[in-house]
Protein backbone atom coordinates (compact mmCIF):
# COMPACT_ATOMS: atom_id res chain seq x y z
CA UNK A 1 0.00 0.00 0.00
CA UNK A 2 2.57 2.54 -0.24
CA UNK A 3 2.40 5.31 -2.17
CA UNK A 4 -1.41 5.31 -1.99
CA UNK A 5 -2.53 8.47 0.42
CA UNK A 6 -6.02 6.77 1.74
CA UNK A 7 -8.80 9.74 2.82
CA UNK A 8 -8.83 9.89 6.64
CA UNK A 9 -11.92 7.48 6.53
CA UNK A 10 -10.07 5.19 4.76
CA UNK A 11 -6.91 5.41 6.93
CA UNK A 12 -10.06 4.74 10.13
CA UNK A 13 -10.86 1.81 8.22
CA UNK A 14 -8.00 0.07 7.95
CA UNK A 15 -7.24 0.82 11.53
CA UNK A 16 -10.40 -0.88 12.17
CA UNK A 17 -9.41 -3.63 10.12
CA UNK A 18 -6.67 -4.54 11.60
CA UNK A 19 -8.32 -4.48 14.76
CA UNK A 20 -10.81 -7.37 13.55
CA UNK A 21 -8.01 -9.56 12.32
CA UNK A 22 -5.40 -9.14 15.18
CA UNK A 23 -6.94 -7.90 18.11
CA UNK A 24 -6.43 -9.79 21.22
CA UNK A 25 -10.23 -11.18 22.07
CA UNK A 26 -9.10 -13.34 19.41
CA UNK A 27 -6.50 -14.82 21.43
CA UNK A 28 -7.56 -18.64 22.82
CA UNK A 29 -6.66 -17.93 26.11
CA UNK A 30 -9.01 -15.08 25.84
CA UNK A 31 -11.77 -17.15 24.27
CA UNK A 32 -11.13 -19.79 27.59
CA UNK A 33 -10.96 -16.98 30.52
CA UNK A 34 -14.46 -15.76 28.54
CA UNK A 35 -16.17 -18.79 28.07
CA UNK A 36 -15.53 -20.23 31.55
CA UNK A 37 -13.09 -22.97 30.28
CA UNK A 38 -10.00 -21.66 33.05
CA UNK A 39 -9.49 -22.37 36.43
CA UNK A 40 -8.74 -20.25 39.18
CA UNK A 41 -4.95 -21.27 39.28
CA UNK A 42 -4.90 -19.77 35.20
CA UNK A 43 -6.76 -16.54 36.15
CA UNK A 44 -4.27 -15.91 39.13
CA UNK A 45 -1.97 -16.35 36.48
CA UNK A 46 -3.79 -13.66 33.77
CA UNK A 47 -4.28 -11.26 36.60
CA UNK A 48 -0.76 -11.01 37.78
CA UNK A 49 0.44 -10.81 34.48
CA UNK A 50 -1.65 -8.04 33.68
CA UNK A 51 -1.03 -6.46 36.67
CA UNK A 52 2.52 -5.41 35.10
CA UNK A 53 0.26 -4.26 31.92
CA UNK A 54 -1.69 -1.99 33.78
CA UNK A 55 1.21 -0.20 36.44
CA UNK A 56 3.20 0.25 33.25
CA UNK A 57 0.20 2.48 31.72
CA UNK A 58 0.68 5.59 33.47
CA UNK A 59 4.62 5.58 32.98
CA UNK A 60 4.30 5.01 29.02
CA UNK A 61 1.55 7.87 29.22
CA UNK A 62 4.05 10.03 31.70
CA UNK A 63 6.71 9.85 29.03
CA UNK A 64 4.54 11.11 26.21
CA UNK A 65 3.02 13.62 28.05
CA UNK A 66 6.78 15.04 28.84
CA UNK A 67 7.21 15.23 25.02
CA UNK A 68 3.69 16.49 23.66
CA UNK A 69 3.81 20.32 22.38
CA UNK A 70 1.23 21.47 23.37
CA UNK A 71 -1.19 22.74 27.01
CA UNK A 72 -4.07 21.68 24.84
CA UNK A 73 -2.14 18.04 23.94
CA UNK A 74 -1.10 17.46 27.53
CA UNK A 75 -4.38 18.41 29.09
CA UNK A 76 -5.60 16.04 27.55
CA UNK A 77 -3.43 13.27 27.75
CA UNK A 78 -2.74 14.11 31.43
CA UNK A 79 -6.50 12.41 32.28
CA UNK A 80 -4.88 9.41 31.55
CA UNK A 81 -2.24 9.49 33.91
CA UNK A 82 -5.31 9.97 36.79
CA UNK A 83 -7.41 7.22 35.71
CA UNK A 84 -4.76 5.13 36.41
CA UNK A 85 -2.99 6.16 39.53
CA UNK A 86 -5.89 8.47 40.73
CA UNK A 87 -5.42 11.26 42.21
CA UNK A 88 -5.29 9.80 46.00
CA UNK A 89 -3.45 6.28 47.34
CA UNK A 90 -6.36 4.26 46.84
CA UNK A 91 -7.70 5.38 43.66
CA UNK A 92 -7.34 4.94 40.36
CA UNK A 93 -7.06 1.99 37.73
CA UNK A 94 -4.15 0.19 39.02
CA UNK A 95 -5.39 0.28 42.75
CA UNK A 96 -8.76 -1.35 41.08
CA UNK A 97 -6.80 -3.84 39.94
CA UNK A 98 -5.22 -4.64 42.95
CA UNK A 99 -8.99 -5.36 43.92
CA UNK A 100 -8.88 -8.08 41.45
CA UNK A 101 -5.80 -9.91 42.49
CA UNK A 102 -6.56 -9.69 46.45
CA UNK A 103 -10.07 -10.72 45.42
CA UNK A 104 -8.23 -14.10 43.45
CA UNK A 105 -6.70 -14.74 46.97
CA UNK A 106 -3.35 -13.45 45.77
CA UNK A 107 -0.57 -11.68 48.14
CA UNK A 108 -0.63 -7.67 47.09
CA UNK A 109 3.24 -7.64 48.18
CA UNK A 110 3.88 -10.73 45.79
CA UNK A 111 1.58 -9.08 42.73
CA UNK A 112 3.70 -5.60 43.02
CA UNK A 113 7.35 -7.44 43.29
CA UNK A 114 7.13 -8.21 40.30
CA UNK A 115 8.89 -11.59 41.02
CA UNK A 116 6.57 -14.32 39.25
CA UNK A 117 5.74 -12.40 36.30
CA UNK A 118 6.33 -14.19 32.84
CA UNK A 119 9.51 -13.51 31.29
CA UNK A 120 7.47 -12.41 27.30
CA UNK A 121 5.29 -9.86 30.16
CA UNK A 122 7.95 -8.02 31.02
CA UNK A 123 9.30 -8.31 27.45
CA UNK A 124 6.04 -7.12 25.50
CA UNK A 125 4.96 -4.17 28.41
CA UNK A 126 8.92 -3.19 28.10
CA UNK A 127 8.96 -2.72 24.65
CA UNK A 128 5.47 -0.94 24.81
CA UNK A 129 6.54 1.78 27.26
CA UNK A 130 10.27 1.86 24.86
CA UNK A 131 7.98 2.06 21.45
CA UNK A 132 6.01 5.38 23.20
CA UNK A 133 9.38 6.48 24.28
CA UNK A 134 11.51 6.03 21.08
CA UNK A 135 8.68 6.69 18.33
CA UNK A 136 7.44 9.89 16.69
CA UNK A 137 4.61 11.51 18.90
CA UNK A 138 2.21 10.54 15.52
CA UNK A 139 3.01 6.57 16.72
CA UNK A 140 2.84 6.55 19.63
CA UNK A 141 -0.83 8.14 20.05
CA UNK A 142 -1.35 5.23 17.39
CA UNK A 143 -0.23 2.58 19.66
CA UNK A 144 -2.83 3.68 22.03
CA UNK A 145 -5.60 3.02 19.35
CA UNK A 146 -6.09 -0.68 20.42
CA UNK A 147 -8.76 0.37 22.96
CA UNK A 148 -10.64 1.05 19.84
CA UNK A 149 -11.02 -2.55 20.47
CA UNK A 150 -11.40 -2.80 23.94
CA UNK A 151 -14.86 -1.68 25.43
CA UNK A 152 -16.28 -4.63 23.46
CA UNK A 153 -13.68 -7.54 24.97
CA UNK A 154 -14.50 -5.81 28.53
CA UNK A 155 -18.51 -6.18 28.10
CA UNK A 156 -17.78 -10.16 26.86
CA UNK A 157 -14.85 -10.41 29.71
CA UNK A 158 -17.02 -8.98 32.08
CA UNK A 159 -20.53 -11.62 31.75
CA UNK A 160 -18.44 -14.66 30.65
CA UNK A 161 -16.57 -14.36 34.11
CA UNK A 162 -19.27 -13.30 36.19
CA UNK A 163 -21.40 -15.91 34.86
CA UNK A 164 -18.98 -18.55 34.80
CA UNK A 165 -16.96 -18.49 37.89
CA UNK A 166 -17.91 -18.09 41.19
CA UNK A 167 -14.49 -16.95 42.86
CA UNK A 168 -15.54 -13.42 40.90
CA UNK A 169 -17.98 -10.76 41.71
CA UNK A 170 -18.94 -7.17 40.68
CA UNK A 171 -16.77 -5.57 42.83
CA UNK A 172 -13.39 -7.78 42.28
CA UNK A 173 -13.95 -6.89 38.24
CA UNK A 174 -14.78 -3.12 39.26
CA UNK A 175 -11.42 -2.23 37.43
CA UNK A 176 -13.48 -3.15 34.26
CA UNK A 177 -15.86 -0.67 34.61
CA UNK A 178 -14.95 2.70 34.04
CA UNK A 179 -13.00 1.70 31.26
CA UNK A 180 -15.99 1.32 28.98
CA UNK A 181 -16.68 5.08 28.84
CA UNK A 182 -12.96 5.71 29.44
CA UNK A 183 -11.40 4.28 26.72
CA UNK A 184 -13.94 5.32 24.07
CA UNK A 185 -13.23 8.87 25.34
CA UNK A 186 -9.37 8.14 25.25
CA UNK A 187 -9.46 6.62 21.44
CA UNK A 188 -12.17 8.91 19.92
CA UNK A 189 -9.40 11.77 20.54
CA UNK A 190 -6.31 9.99 19.32
CA UNK A 191 -8.20 8.68 16.14
CA UNK A 192 -9.15 12.26 15.69
CA UNK A 193 -5.92 12.79 15.79
CA UNK A 194 -4.35 10.50 13.78
CA UNK A 195 -6.66 10.58 10.91
CA UNK A 196 -5.41 14.31 11.01
CA UNK A 197 -2.07 14.08 11.25
CA UNK A 198 -0.91 11.30 9.68
CA UNK A 199 -0.79 12.88 5.73
CA UNK A 200 1.29 11.21 3.65
CA UNK A 201 1.57 7.88 2.44
CA UNK A 202 4.78 7.21 4.90
CA UNK A 203 2.80 8.44 8.06
CA UNK A 204 -0.24 6.64 7.55
CA UNK A 205 2.06 3.21 6.96
CA UNK A 206 3.87 4.34 10.36
CA UNK A 207 0.02 4.46 12.02
CA UNK A 208 -1.20 1.30 10.67
CA UNK A 209 2.21 -0.48 11.72
CA UNK A 210 2.09 1.32 15.39
CA UNK A 211 -1.27 -0.64 15.88
CA UNK A 212 0.16 -3.69 14.47
CA UNK A 213 2.64 -3.25 16.92
CA UNK A 214 0.83 -3.30 19.73
CA UNK A 215 -1.80 -5.83 18.54
CA UNK A 216 1.48 -8.42 18.74
CA UNK A 217 2.64 -7.20 22.27
CA UNK A 218 -1.17 -7.79 23.69
CA UNK A 219 -1.02 -11.12 21.73
CA UNK A 220 2.28 -12.32 22.83
CA UNK A 221 1.65 -11.51 26.55
CA UNK A 222 -1.28 -14.31 25.89
CA UNK A 223 0.79 -16.85 24.33
CA UNK A 224 2.79 -17.27 27.39
CA UNK A 225 0.38 -17.31 29.52
CA UNK A 226 -1.33 -19.96 26.85
CA UNK A 227 2.21 -21.84 27.12
CA UNK A 228 3.15 -21.98 30.54
CA UNK A 229 -0.14 -22.36 32.04
CA UNK A 230 -2.72 -24.61 30.32
CA UNK A 231 -0.12 -27.63 29.87
CA UNK A 232 1.72 -29.01 33.01
CA UNK A 233 4.79 -28.86 33.43
CA UNK A 234 5.61 -25.72 31.03
CA UNK A 235 5.83 -22.62 33.82
CA UNK A 236 9.39 -21.06 33.68
CA UNK A 237 11.60 -20.76 36.32
CA UNK A 238 11.04 -18.17 39.09
CA UNK A 239 7.39 -17.37 37.63
CA UNK A 240 4.16 -17.42 39.43
CA UNK A 241 3.31 -21.13 41.01
CA UNK A 242 -0.14 -21.54 41.34
CA UNK A 243 0.63 -24.76 43.57
CA UNK A 244 3.15 -22.73 45.56
CA UNK A 245 0.65 -19.83 46.85
O1 LIG B 1 -8.93 -5.36 29.07
C1 LIG B 1 -8.40 -5.24 27.96
O2 LIG B 1 -8.44 -6.11 27.10
C2 LIG B 1 -7.66 -3.99 27.73
C3 LIG B 1 -7.01 -3.73 26.54
C4 LIG B 1 -6.28 -2.54 26.42
C5 LIG B 1 -5.67 -2.33 25.12
O3 LIG B 1 -6.30 -2.69 24.11
O4 LIG B 1 -4.55 -1.87 25.03
C6 LIG B 1 -6.21 -1.64 27.50
C7 LIG B 1 -6.93 -1.97 28.65
N1 LIG B 1 -7.63 -3.11 28.76
C8 LIG B 1 -6.96 -1.13 29.79
O5 LIG B 1 -7.62 -1.43 30.78
C9 LIG B 1 -6.22 0.07 29.78
O6 LIG B 1 -6.23 0.80 30.76
C10 LIG B 1 -5.47 0.40 28.64
C11 LIG B 1 -4.63 1.48 28.38
C12 LIG B 1 -4.13 1.25 27.11
C13 LIG B 1 -3.18 2.04 26.36
O7 LIG B 1 -2.64 1.50 25.38
O8 LIG B 1 -2.90 3.20 26.73
N2 LIG B 1 -4.64 0.09 26.63
C14 LIG B 1 -5.45 -0.43 27.53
Amino acid sequence: MSGHLLSPDELEAALRAIGAERYHNLHPFHRALHDGRLTRAQVQAWALNRYYYQASIPAKDATLLARLPTAELRREWRRRLVDHDGDAPGTGGVARWLKLTDGLGLDRAYIESLEGLLPATRFAVDAYVAFVRDRSILEAIASSLTELFSPTIISERVAGMLQHYDFVNSETLAYFHPRLTQAPRDSDFALAYVKEHARTPEQQKAVLDALKFKCAVLWSMLDELEYAYVTPGRIPPGAFRPDAA
